[in-house]
């Protein structure tokens, strides 16, 4: 036996065998338990013979077993393979796998359907399987999480431990480790947030024998009676992502059911111990009390493929996207398999595969943009009652409270879920303020040496992943204060002296945007120098100027790639200037008022490198207008770099053809061969959307707000996380993109002479001669009316036709005429003109450090 903790309970290897009695005598050309999909998902059982093996071979690409090995995981079979919930009718008697045949009968020849999953399951009402469903659902009945509570992080690393130790400072809770017993290994388990314990009695949301409040149709989907988890074959990359347990299944009589993709969570959290690696493999069968039911992540799925997005969605959980992109997927391959197409092409099981499998190819998660957040009550579901019992302890605010929070409350209010990331700085700010109550004799020297080395060894732990965050203790502050209590004791106690949450919070922030607007601002320069970079390799290269989108004048360039950078450098200053303006120290205001014991907040804001101490506690603790003003700077920035985007991918285009964006920059097409979008540049501006938003978002969370603090403010903390990562997102694209371009001079240069870019530049020259503006600007739109008349350039006309529309045209005239002419005409500071471009470019090489 080999015992596995893959990243969400699943492995490739925990393998279910399928009794199929279902005809295909495990040959894949035969009907067996899932027919038309059995490339993908065969039945394991009887299909498992060499013929089949060696095939499947051939056919799976070896992703899977791949990332098996390289999350450590012993290698059982050379198949991948997912899993599947499978809801066969045990009731034997109640007509449906009875009716299964029948059909299959009836239509023996007409067009192939998709068998029953009953087929699989046939005889298997042994008493030891009975016993572990009975046992498997009495714990997933006690233990689901509520399902509104439930997140479903689409995809996590496969090595979720690798990802950590190499990116300790990115600290995020992982998955929890399941132990060869399917239960999750809490304690052990780093960085888990430990949900809120689920509460027997009155408040209890989680427990099975309360009764529901809502009418059955809104209710959480039980269990399905004669559930069956089957292993299916095949589904590449499937185990790389944490797509959950995917249950596809055809079934003839389908009626009441097609397939279900069952929570990765659930199953994660209260994996059955039948599918634990185990050398003795059988199906896990699970029997409940509901008819024969499936359930796609809360909504039923109807037999007949339009009919299979009907049913409740379930709060929480419904919206998401991966539980309907593989419902759409499904829907989409049952459809193809019911083409005459797909029985007659030989390659349409593969291609639906495929297809149905494309959902899953999503990249990991970059750890660093997106921590993965384990639902608030994912450890409820993987704890036997008396432990979760165990785990209970009075709040750090809890004196006055004679009884505990609801479930549904303490996940609505806890915000460690987030504010995790705020680690770092929480404990700089009690490391400063241990110092300072030692300093002001508040506390002895020997307390403080206690705490700050309690603090260090914390700090390591969540750096190294094994921090256990915990929803019951609400946010980082109580986080990190109930660990060093239990960690040192005593002085820990002394720690929230002369201090609150209220202006914890507020210094924890200050000290994260501070940082943050710095990541920004190098991610800034970065791009600046990109773009410099850039306009150095086309310093000759005039492109038409447009203003509304309208051919307009020529420009040179660089001079266009450099209005970006000035605009850049304008969004670093406004960086800069609220940085400057948010490094004040909040911390001492403690909660509004202040406090009566000696406390000396010029040294805290001095060790914490802030300006100096706020002056008004009552401000101190209030305000959110510096993460408001870093929000709009966000903002403004976004709209540049949006713009850029738009240009950018207006220029990529077939139209315009200005620009190629290389390979390693652009995405295809899923069903257009020829296709290379610039995606990334359309996602700069997409993603600017989302910033603006952000800034809304606490615009108006703020505006109605009594002064000092009000519990509102902790919805500051996700749009200003969110807005900086997708800024740093955006401008780290931005730049590779700016690497990653060529300008297509000659493409760009034949376009020139549309558009009579120099007609501006020949107005110039009348004024020269004296000819009042309006004059001259009246006799060259009557000159390019001649051009257009005789389909020519400016530069084409004859003299004689220059002169029949005017006579102050002489011979020098042709110096002004022609794009290149006409750029080398201006002059003024700051203009196109060659000289002026040459000099700025200089001068951002010089402000820029770019000495080659
Ligand atoms: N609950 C509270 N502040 C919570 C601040 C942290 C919160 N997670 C946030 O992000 O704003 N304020 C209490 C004081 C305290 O808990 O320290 C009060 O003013 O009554």
């Amino acid at each position: 036996m080999s015992t596995v903790a893959t990243p969400r309970g699943r492995s490739s290897q925990r393998r279910t065998r399928c009794k199929c009695a279902g005809g295909g005598g495990g040959d894949r050309a035969a009907a067996c338990c899932f027919n038309p999909l059995r490339s993908l998902f065969r039945c394991p059982g009887r299909g498992r013979g060499r013929r089949s093996r060696s095939r499947s071979r051939h056919t799976t690409p070896s992703k899977v077993r791949d990332a098996s090995v390289a999350g450590g995981v012993e290698q059982q079979s050379e198949e991948p393979s997912f899993f599947v919930y499978a809801m066969p009718n045990q009731g034997g008697g109640d007509g449906v796998t009875a009716d299964h045949s029948k059909k299959k009968k009836k239509k023996k020849h007409s067009k192939p359907r998709l068998p029953s999953i009953r087929s699989c399951f046939r005889g298997k009402k042994n008493k030891e399987r009975k016993a572990n469903a009975a046992a498997v659902v009495a714990r997933r009945q006690a233990l689901t999480p509520a399902p509104s509570l439930v997140t479903h992080p689409p995809h996590s690393p496969s090595t979720p431990e690798k990802t950590q130790a190499a990116t300790p400072s990115a600290t995020q809770p992982p998955s929890p480790a399941v132990t060869e017993n399917g239960r999750t290994n809490s304690p052990a388990t780093p960085n888990r947030i430990i949900p809120a314990t689920p509460r027997p009695g009155k408040h209890s949301t989680s427990s099975a024998s309360a009764p529901s409040p809502f009418p059955p149709q809104w209710q959480q989907p039980k269990q399905v009676e004669g559930l069956e988890i089957v292993e299916v074959a095949t589904g590449e990359r499937l185990s790389a992502h944490d797509v959950g347990l995917i249950e596809m299944v055809g079934s003839s009589a389908d009626v009441s059911a097609e397939s279900s993709v069952k929570s990765s969570l659930d199953y994660a959290n209260d994996p059955p111990q039948q599918l634990t690696v185990s050398s003795k493999r059988k199906p896990a069968v699970v029997k409940a009390t509901e008819p024969t039911r499936v359930w796609l992540n809360g909504n039923a799925v109807k037999g007949k493929a339009g009919e299979r997005f009907t049913g409740p969605p379930v709060a929480g959980e419904a919206d998401e996207l991966w539980a309907h992109d593989i419902a759409c997927s499904r829907v989409h391959a049952v459809m193809l398999a019911e083409t005459s197409w797909a029985k007659r092409t030989p390659s349409a099981t593969i291609l639906m595969a495929a297809a149905t499998s494309q959902s899953f190819l999503s990249p990991a998660p970059n750890p660093l943009l997106r921590p993965r957040i384990l639902p608030v009550a994912a450890a409820s579901t993987s704890m036997a009652s008396s432990e979760s019992e165990e785990r209970k302890e009075t709040k750090l605010w809890g004196g006055r409270f004679e009884e505990g929070v609801t479930d549904a409350v303490e996940g609505f209010t806890e915000s460690i879920s987030y504010d995790w990331q705020l680690y770092k700085y929480d404990i700089m700010g009690s490391k400063a303020h241990a110092s300072m109550l030692a300093a002001q004799g508040l506390i002895t020297a020997g307390d403080k040496d206690i705490i700050l080395e309690g603090l260090d060894q914390i700090e390591k732990l969540i750096q190294d992943g094994k921090f256990e965050w915990r929803t019951d203790r609400e946010d980082v502050h109580m986080n990190i204060e109930a660990a060093l209590i239990e960690k040192v004791g005593e002085p820990a106690k002394k720690l929230h002296t002369a201090r609150s949450r209220n202006d914890q919070i507020v210094t924890d922030l200050r000290l994260w945007c501070r940082d943050a607007i710095d990541k920004i601002l190098f991610r800034i320069k970065q791009f600046q120098v990109s773009l410099v970079l850039l306009a150095s390799k086309y310093v000759d290269l005039i492109v038409p100027g447009y203003t509304h989108l309208q051919r307009a004048q020529p420009v040179l360039l660089p001079h266009l790639l450099l209005s970006y950078v000035e605009q850049l450098e304008r969004d670093a200053g406004r960086l800069v200037n609220c940085r400057e303006r948010l490094n004040f120290c909040p911390l001492g205001a403690c909660a509004l008022a202040g406090t009566g014991l000696p406390i000396d907040r010029f040294k805290t804001a001095k060790d914490l490198k802030f300006t100096a101490p706020m002056k008004n506690s009552i401000d101190a603790v209030s305000d959110r207008d510096f993460v408001l003003e870093f929000l709009a700077a966000n903002s403004i920035a976004a709209v540049h770099l949006s713009r850029i985007g738009e240009e950018w991918v207006l220029w990529a285009s077939e139209e315009f053809g200005f620009l190629t964006p290389s390979d390693s920059v652009s995405t295809g097409s899923s069903i257009m061969p020829q296709k290379k979008n610039p995606d990334p540049m359309e996602l700069v501006r997409g993603k600017s959307a989302r910033v603006f938003g952000d800034l809304m978002t606490v615009l108006t969370l703020c505006k109605g707000l009594p002064q000092a603090y009000n519990r509102d403010l902790q919805e500051d903390k996700e749009p200003l996380f969110d807005s900086v990562k997708a800024v740093l997102g955006m401008l780290e694209v931005c730049t590779e993109f700016a690497q990653n371009i060529s300008f297509n001079s000659k493409r760009i240069q034949s376009s020139l002479p549309a558009g009579y870019l120099d007609a501006t530049t020949l107005a110039d020259y009348l004024v020269k001669k004296g000819v009042p503006f309006r004059t001259s600007h009246e006799i060259v739109g009557r000159s390019v009316a001649l051009c257009v008349s005789k389909n020519c350039q400016l530069a084409e006309l004859g003299l004689d036709d220059l002169k029949s529309v005017h006579p102050v045209f002489e011979g020098d005239v042709y110096e002004y005429l022609g794009v290149e002419n006409a750029v080398n005409k201006f002059i003024s500071y700051g203009s196109t003109g060659s000289e002026q471009v040459k000099k700025q470019l200089e001068d951002w090489r010089t402000q820029l450090g770019i000495s080659s």
